[in-house]
């Protein structure tokens, strides 16, 4: 038996960190980013109105009211892509749209609900002072101010960014692409009918689905059977396009459990029992350097394994901290006993209530039951020394992907 951190450690001192890939913007959506940005201009690029109104100069309004407005001869329009612009002397006006230029010499912009709204000349009702909706340049981003750093991943507002300093393309570590494939002679696809003794695939949508919560791009395969040259054949055609495949299955103790029959064989794939539960069964090795990762089968051993070995191997491929699951501390609402010397994962519910976190164990533990696997929303994770934990102790609680 190995322990959970040793056979993680075995995992991250093999898995590669996949090569950089230069993407148009929308294609590394969701990648990692491989350099720094910076911006090659200031943000925003030049002074501009915050308002549609009239640029001023505001030392002409200083008196303006209601009952005293300041009437000013309106010398043009600028719209936002002007260029070109006139300058304003004093005693004039120009009407003015957001995002437009503030031309040389006007130092307010009055908007127009200030105003008669006139085009010819305009009667201005309230004074502004200097500065008075203007967006300076730079005051959002300066020029050579880095605006992304490598190892974020480029959600929405980043790839915004990054479009917003005249990027379009970017080098990013891409999305590993992963290949899951479920063994076992029992399995149907979703669909299609059952006969006696035969269950509907669930790990590889389960599974597929966990690969792009954890930031990769899945490849479900339609399952194979517990034939031996069927299952390496399958692998190895699957190489091509993966930067690492899961199986889930075969990989115990039956006659059956081929995963770990044709897989111990290639020599580059290794098996051990892990101290944890669920999940005691693993394997992991690479074929021709791509990493596979062989799990067991029963959905719930499945799913735990994913979170706790995969998801940190696709991070580290992809440059990020090999991080698990987000963890709170959380108090228990009810007692719980755990096996000695393994790392026990069990399914519970969250709840935050006057400022602090509390976790009830579902109902159902066992590795088969995913009914309690879909309605829990955390893993308790308790270590290797626990053994009983009353209601009212701390535990780790990694937070399930919602
Ligand atoms: N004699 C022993 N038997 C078992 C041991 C052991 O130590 N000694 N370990 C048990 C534990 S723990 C686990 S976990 C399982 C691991 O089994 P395998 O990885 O070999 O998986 P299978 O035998 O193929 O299937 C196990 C179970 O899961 C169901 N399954 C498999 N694939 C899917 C799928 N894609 N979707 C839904 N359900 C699936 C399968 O029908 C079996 O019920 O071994 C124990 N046995
Ligand atoms: O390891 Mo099995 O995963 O306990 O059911
Ligand atoms: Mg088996």
């Amino acid at each position: 038996m190995r322990t959970v951190d040793e056979h993680l450690a075995d995992i991250l001192d093999s898995v590669p960190v996949l090569p950089p890939l230069d993407l148009a913007l929308l294609e590394a959506q969701g990648a990692v980013l491989a350099e720094p940005v910076a911006a090659p201009v200031p943000l925003p690029p030049f002074d501009n109105s915050a308002m549609d109104g009239y640029a001023v100069v505001a030392a002409d309004v200083a008196g303006a009211s209601e009952s005293s407005p300041v009437e000013l001869p309106v010398i043009g329009d600028i719209a936002a892509g002007d260029s070109g612009v006139s300058a304003i002397r004093p005693g004039l006006t120009a009407r003015i749209m957001t995002g437009a230029p503030v031309p040389a010499g006007a130092d307010a912009v009055i908007p127009v609900e200030w105003t008669d709204g006139g085009t010819a000349t305009v009667r201005i009702v309230r004074p502004a002072p200097p500065g008075n909706y203007i967006r300076r340049a730079g005051e959002d981003v300066l020029s050579g101010q880095v605006v992304a750093e490598p190892g974020t991943r480029l959600n929405a507002p980043r790839l915004g960014m990054l479009a917003a300093v005249g990027r379009a393309r970017v080098v990013v570590r891409p999305k590993p692409r992963v290949v899951v494939l479920s063994t076992g002679d029992e399995l149907r696809e979703p669909g299609t009918p059952l006969s006696p003794g035969q269950i509907w695939d669930s790990n590889s949508f389960m599974l597929t689905a966990a690969v792009a919560e954890a930031g990769g791009v899945g490849y479900r395969q339609a399952k194979v059977d517990d034939d031996p040259a069927k299952v390496l054949e399958t692998l190895r055609d699957q190489l091509m396009r993966a930067d690492a495949i899961v199986t889930s299955g075969g990989v115990s103790m039956g006659a059956r459990d081929v995963v770990k029959e044709v897989l111990s064989a290639t020599g580059t794939v290794a098996f051990h029992k892990v101290a944890m539960r669920p999940g005691k069964p693993q394997g992991f090795g690479l074929l021709e350097g791509v990493p596979v990762f062989t799990l067991p089968g029963n959905p719930v051993s499945a799913y735990v394994s994913f979170q706790v070995f995969v998801r940190p191997a696709l991070r580290a491929m992809q440059g990020l901290p090999p991080e698990p699951l987000p963890t709170v501390s959380a108090m228990l609402t009810e007692d719980v006993r755990s096996p000695a010397g393994l790392r026990h994962f069990l399914r519970g519910r969250l709840t935050f209530e006057r400022g602090r976190y509390a976790v009830t164990p579902a109902e159902g533990q066992g590795s088969h039951q995913l009914g309690s696997l879909s309605s829990a929303d955390a893993l308790i994770a308790l270590a290797e020394d626990a053994e009983a934990l009353p209601a009212g102790s701390h535990v780790e609680v990694m937070r399930m992907p919602s």
